[in-house]
């Protein structure tokens, strides 16, 4: 197995350090149950080394943001360990809370203060006060680029203006780690770029750790050293988006058909065609892997009529993160459902 992807939940981090001196966070056997019968996490085990940018991926549901809110010491797990810079964060969450900040899902920015109100009212809950604050605070408002909107009410700000805000809020107290929990969803493409750009060099110039989770398989390509795709509270694979992709050799044949057809059946129809290594039916779209997508298109397109199935549409394509995801979840990702098929 390559050492950069690993299924999770079989004692490998898929990091390539040893020591826990490297890590800025280590979460092992993570579970949370709301009720009786809820798990939204179910034994999650990974790692983030300093300096790293990590993505959590995943669909609603998934578990993304328990985990975010456990290890930023907001909701107690029901089992399991989270370490901060070796730092018990369960056990010790006040030493913990020191060494993170946090940009939830809702920004924390008020819209009736001016962006350096925010920024200095943020800081006061820190402890920070006087010149070093008000220092801090112009050093934030140039490294966000909110110098020239820094006295206007906040509420006047575009939307990545006010996510850039919220960043800034979130590194007030000089944290080593920001979890970042879905920093993008509702902005529109530029500002999205915008935002991935000042993460990446939030990590590479400062050193900063970043975790974050994503709906955006774009963001998570573009954007993590390394993520994890989430599902019902499990790590399911990790590695470095290269990594992951690369493990899907060859061209992935895209099928759309008419009707729906079993997982059973397709595998049925196409196994007498050599060099398919994979068959996953969802929906009505049948996915194949194999070395040579253009040369094995008209065989199967010829089968498939031959069983009278009508076909919409057929493609071709490299293997991207949804082939991942498709691949280790059985089902594509989506934004808003999960839909189940048999494996
Ligand atoms: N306070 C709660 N009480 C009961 N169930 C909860 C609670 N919070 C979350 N859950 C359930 O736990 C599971 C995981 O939810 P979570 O919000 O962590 O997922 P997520 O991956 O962050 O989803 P999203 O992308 O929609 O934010 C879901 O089934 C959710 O309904």
């Amino acid at each position: 197995m390559n050492n950069m992807i690993d299924p999770e939940n079989k004692g490998v981090d898929g990091v390539t350090c040893t020591t826990d001196e490297d890590l800025a966070i280590k979460v092992r056997t993570l579970t949370k149950k709301y009720g009786k019968d809820v798990f939204a996490l179910n034994g999650l085990n990974f790692s983030v080394q300093k300096g790293e940018i990590y993505g959590f991926l995943g669909p609603n549901g998934a578990g993304k943001s328990t985990a975010v809110k456990v290890m930023t010491t907001l909701s107690c797990p029901s089992q399991g360990e989270v370490q901060l810079y070796n730092v018990d964060a369960i056990h010790y969450p006040e030493e913990a809370r020191k060494l993170f900040g946090y940009v939830a899902q809702q920004s924390a920015v008020d819209g009736e203060s001016t962006g350096r109100e925010n920024l200095m009212l943020q800081g006061r809950l820190y402890g920070l006060r006087g010149s070093i604050l008000s220092e801090r605070v112009v050093q934030l408002l140039e490294r966000f680029d909110l110098m020239d909107a820094a006295d206007r009410l906040s509420k006047t700000y575009s939307g990545g203006m006010q996510r850039k805000l919220d960043l800034a809020m979130g590194l007030i107290h000089h944290p080593k780690i920001l979890f970042l929990d879905e920093p993008t969803t509702g902005l529109d493409p530029e500002a999205r770029a915008s935002l991935w750009d000042t993460i990446h060099h939030l990590s590479k110039e400062d050193g900063l750790t970043v975790l974050l989770t994503t709906h955006y398989l774009e963001e998570a390509d573009q954007l993590c050293d390394r993520l994890a795709i989430i599902d019902k509270g499990k790590v399911i694979v990790q590695g470095t988006p290269e990594a992951l992709k690369g493990e899907m050799h060859g061209d992935v044949v895209h099928i759309e058909t008419m009707e729906a057809i079993s997982e059973f059946q397709a595998k049925d129809m196409l196994q007498g065609i050599s060099d398919l290594h994979e068959i996953i039916v969802d929906g009505l779209s049948v996915y194949v892997r194999t070395h040579q997508g253009a040369e094995q298109l008209p065989a199967l397109m010829s089968i498939l009529k031959a069983e009278n199935i009508k076909v919409r549409a057929a493609t071709i394509s490299r293997p991207s993160l949804d082939d991942v995801y498709l691949r280790y979840t059985g089902h594509v990702f989506t934004e808003t459902e999960e839909r189940e098929v048999s494996r």
